[in-house]
């Protein structure tokens, strides 16, 4: 609940003016559909009462038509009003929950957003962003417009028609609601509960089902995944259902409270009445504004089905929310040093070293190859030299700086990372290298393409449009490693660290490639984490990585 409320004061805080609009707006909705009915109670009985006295023709039926006119007309241009002052200034509030959202995803170590799930990222941002939504639409603004209102209308009835009739109307439409939200609340927890996971299972299961349907079917267990997920969906389907039930059972409830407030007020009224304290007409005036007021109580139902929702997607978008303090868009950066050192590095992982320490100078121009068995850790090399780890122990000079100091942001536009899990766009090749540089020309596209041998390839396959499908499918292995070199290239980094990048190509061009990349960016350092012979060939040094 705390992360509920924490979020709400977000939206609130960030949309102040619209939503104080709208909660007035709202208040004055059912302010006038109280007075309304509360009127039109008054002028029938008033008029009967007054045709009886044979003094109908003295009774002036103007003013209050057009007051029920005015009510009514006004009555309507209000809720339009806070519709739309509300529900803008909340998807406001929401998108900017998503781009906050997006914020925190982005600016997470880079461990952690190795760890990331798609799956779960998506349903955060999109999902529970949504489910977030109503908390103001039918949580924060129904409950203190309907309480205002509430009170209001007790404090108007306590001057108008009598005490007793006020005092029936408060404590009947504020104690009542509030215990079946209480209780309510208890019931629908689990079923919400439920609902929310199993549909969020189910999405997740959908979208691995969609991404890994090529092992699905080689390894035979697409039928066993397809109904995996049917499974989640049944059961979010089977708690929707009980979460429809509790729902309907809560509007059975408040339309039992509104009776029972109303045939209370009736009573008090007849009473009074009889005992001449208040006219007939008065008495109508409580009967149909508590009747009225049965609307001011109406959103509790909703509220209940949603709040299970609501909390559950709370808690998962707030910590999330909290972005590093790095700078999002940092000024020019301050590299101007030249190739890479490290001195005694190391990295460590839960206090235990990965690899003995390594010492290594990389100038420009220069190539140097990291050597290592599988394991050893020379991709955490490649990351430790860009800044997206920190060195146990040792000193680490990229470019001039320590790489952990700069943000990434400055770092990755003098040095680029190509890493084994490197992966293109859904998009056109030339969508996919103008990722590097998004003014560069046709021609240096195709300059960048040739030297990684893969422009004879594309030439005869709709070239820099050919489109390509999520994760870069429509090329083979090799030629989407080669494209994904050629947008390296493209950036004319001073630092260029390669993890295995001729995995998956034949030696001939293999070696083609790292020559065409060493052509391409003669004054740039290189650090390779190889395994092949081709990309040792062209190494000024070998540094091994070993196994702490
Ligand atoms: N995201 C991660 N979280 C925790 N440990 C990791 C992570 N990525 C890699 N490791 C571990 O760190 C160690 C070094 O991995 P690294 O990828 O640096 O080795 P490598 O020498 O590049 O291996 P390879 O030649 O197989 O690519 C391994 O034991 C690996 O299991």
């Amino acid at each position: 609940m705390t992360d509920l409320i924490a979020i709400i004061y977000l939206i609130i805080r960030n949309e102040r003016q619209a939503l104080a609009r709208g909660f007035a707006l709202a208040f004055v909705v059912l302010v006038m559909g109280v007075a309304l009915l509360a009127l039109s109670g008054w002028f029938i009985l008033a008029t009967a009462a007054a045709g009886m006295a044979g003094i109908g023709i003295l009774f002036n039926v103007f003013a209050p038509s057009a007051m029920v006119r005015f009510l009514a007309l006004g009555r309507t241009a209000a809720r339009y009003g806070e519709r739309i002052l509300t529900h803008d200034a909340t998807l406001r509030a929401v998108s900017e929950l998503r781009v906050s959202l997006l914020r925190g995803l982005l600016t997470r170590p880079y461990r952690a957003l190795e760890r990331l799930r798609a799956n779960s990222e998506l349903n955060r941002i999109t999902a529970d962003t949504d489910a977030l939504d109503g908390a103001l639409l039918r949580l924060v603004i129904p409950a203190l417009a309907g309480s205002a209102a509430i009170l209001i209308t007790s404090l108007v009835l306590w001057w108008i028609v009598h005490p007793s009739v006020a005092a029936i109307l408060a404590a009947g439409y504020l104690v009542l609601p509030t215990g079946v939200f209480c209780i309510g609340q208890g019931v629908a927890k689990s079923p919400a509960r439920l609902a929310e996971a199993a549909l969020q299972a189910g999405r997740s299961r959908m979208v691995d089902l969609l991404s890994g349907r090529d092992d699905l079917t080689v390894f035979g267990q697409l039928p066993r995944a397809r109904d995996h997920t049917i499974h989640a969906f049944d059961k979010a389907a089977q708690s929707r259902r009980r979460l429809d039930q509790i729902e309907r059972q809560t509007g059975m409830l408040m339309d039992m409270v509104t009776a029972l407030v109303t045939s209370g007020c009736l009573m008090v009224g007849i009473t009074l009445v009889q005992a001449d304290v208040i006219e007939t007409a008065q008495a109508a005036i409580g009967v149909f504004a508590a009747l009225a007021l049965g609307e001011a109580v109406a959103p509790v139902r909703r509220a209940l089905s949603e709040i299970g929702k609501m909390t559950k997607a709370a808690a998962r978008v707030r910590p999330a929310l909290k972005a590093p303090d790095l700078a999002w868009d940092d000024p020019k950066p301050p590299l101007s040093g030249q190739g890479l050192e490290m001195y005694n590095t190391t990295f460590a992982t839960q206090g235990k070293a990965m690899f003995k320490p390594i010492s290594l100078s990389v100038a420009p121009g220069e190539t140097v190859v990291l050597e290592g068995a599988s394991g050893s850790g020379k991709s955490t090399v490649l990351l430790l030299a860009i800044g997206a780890l920190v060195p146990a122990q040792g000193i680490v000079r990229a470019l001039g700086c320590d790489p952990a100091q700069v943000s990434m942001d400055a770092m990755t536009r003098k040095a680029v990372l190509v890493t084994q899990r490197s992966a293109l766009i859904a998009g056109t090749i030339s969508d996919n290298l103008r990722l590097a540089d998004p003014t560069a020309s046709d021609a240096a596209l195709w300059r960048a393409l040739e030297t990684v041998c893969l422009h004879k390839v594309l030439q005869n396959r709709g070239g820099l449009d050919l489109k390509l499908g999520p994760r870069g499918s429509g090329l083979s292995g090799g030629e989407a490693r080669r494209l994904i070199l050629a947008r390296a290239i493209l950036r004319r980094p001073d630092l260029l660290l390669l993890d295995e990048p001729t995995e998956g190509l034949d030696d001939a061009t293999a070696d083609l490639v790292m020559t065409g990349l060493r052509d391409a960016l003669p004054n740039a350092a290189f650090l390779v984490a190889a395994h092949r012979q081709a990309e040792r060939a062209q190494a000024d040094g070998i540094v091994p990585v070993i196994r702490a």
